[in-house]
Parts: structure tokens; sequence; C-alpha cells
């Protein structure tokens, strides 16, 4: 079947006690993160299987970043949120991630301060350079 919609495994408020912050008595404690995520992947191969092991894990995901927040100790929830799409990236057969890291914690008059970030796997980018002319002069010819 052709694959044409994006499809999007997601994981909403994942929970992590980790050291985060710029300041001082920041690095001596954790604070509580919460992160949500969504990754664009072709669902339609563990859809028709009924298999886990054809489908992006969202255990996996939870396990790894939850690993990832508590090693990296990030001061900027803008590094953090780098860190952790890169991750994902690499390791999951995801062409786009949107996520979030929230602090619900650190400003006392919000209810949650964070960043948003969107990133696309490398191949998707070059897929799409690939189909279009490298030179638009050299097609005229
Ligand atoms: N854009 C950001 N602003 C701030 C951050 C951050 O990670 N990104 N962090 C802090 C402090 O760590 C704050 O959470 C302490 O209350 C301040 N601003």
């Amino acid at each position: 079947m052709l694959h044409t919609e994006s499809d999007v495994v997601f994981v909403k408020g994942l929970k992590v006690e980790a050291v985060i912050g710029v300041y001082e008595w920041e690095r001596a404690i954790t604070q509580p993160l919460l992160i949500d995520i969504a990754l664009e992947t072709d669902i339609s191969k563990a859809a028709a299987s009924d298999a886990v092991n054809d489908a992006l894990n969202y255990k996996a995901v939870c396990d790894d970043v939850s690993a990832w927040c508590k090693e990296i100790k990030a001061e900027l929830l803008e590094h953090l949120a780098g860190q952790i799409a890169d991750g994902l990236l690499a390791n999951y057969a995801c062409q786009k991630v949107t996520l979030s890291v929230a602090k619900p914690t650190a400003i006392q008059q919000a209810d949650v301060v964070g960043v948003q970030i969107t990133r696309h796997a490398k191949a998707a980018e070059k897929k799409i350079t690939d189909n279009e002319p490298v030179d638009s002069k050299s097609t005229d010819a």
C-alpha cells in the first residue's frame, strides 16, 4: 500500500527527575521535567503485523529519554531538548521529532515554562534534496 499520510507515535507528560538549571543551587538538586514527544514514523508495518518488533516502541523511547535527561544534567532546557532530539533521530526510525521539555516548578507565578523544538532526520532532508535538480541550468540543455 502506498504510504502518503504522516503517522505519529507519541508520548505525553513523561515525568523525569533530573539535574537541570543554570543557577548554582539548581546544580545541587534534582527537579521535575515534563516531556512531550511526537515521532513521525510509518506505522503501517506494525499495523499489519500486530508485532511490537515492527513498531517504534514508545516504552523504549521513554526509557531512553529518561536515562539521557539524568545523564546530561543540562543547564538550559534548549540544550537538553536538542540532545534528546538528536538521540531520537539517531536511534529510532523516524523522519521528524517534535518535543517539548518543561519545568513545572521553575517559576512560582507560572504553571509551567519550557521549550518546544522540531528536528528532521538528515536522510529525509537528503531525499528531498535528491529530488530537486542539482543545477537548474543543466536541465534546460
Ligand atoms: N530559555 C530559558 N530560560 C531560562 C532557563 C532555560 O533553561 N531556558 N533556565 C533558567 C533557570 O534555570 C530557571 O529555570 C531557574 O528558575 C532561567 N531561564
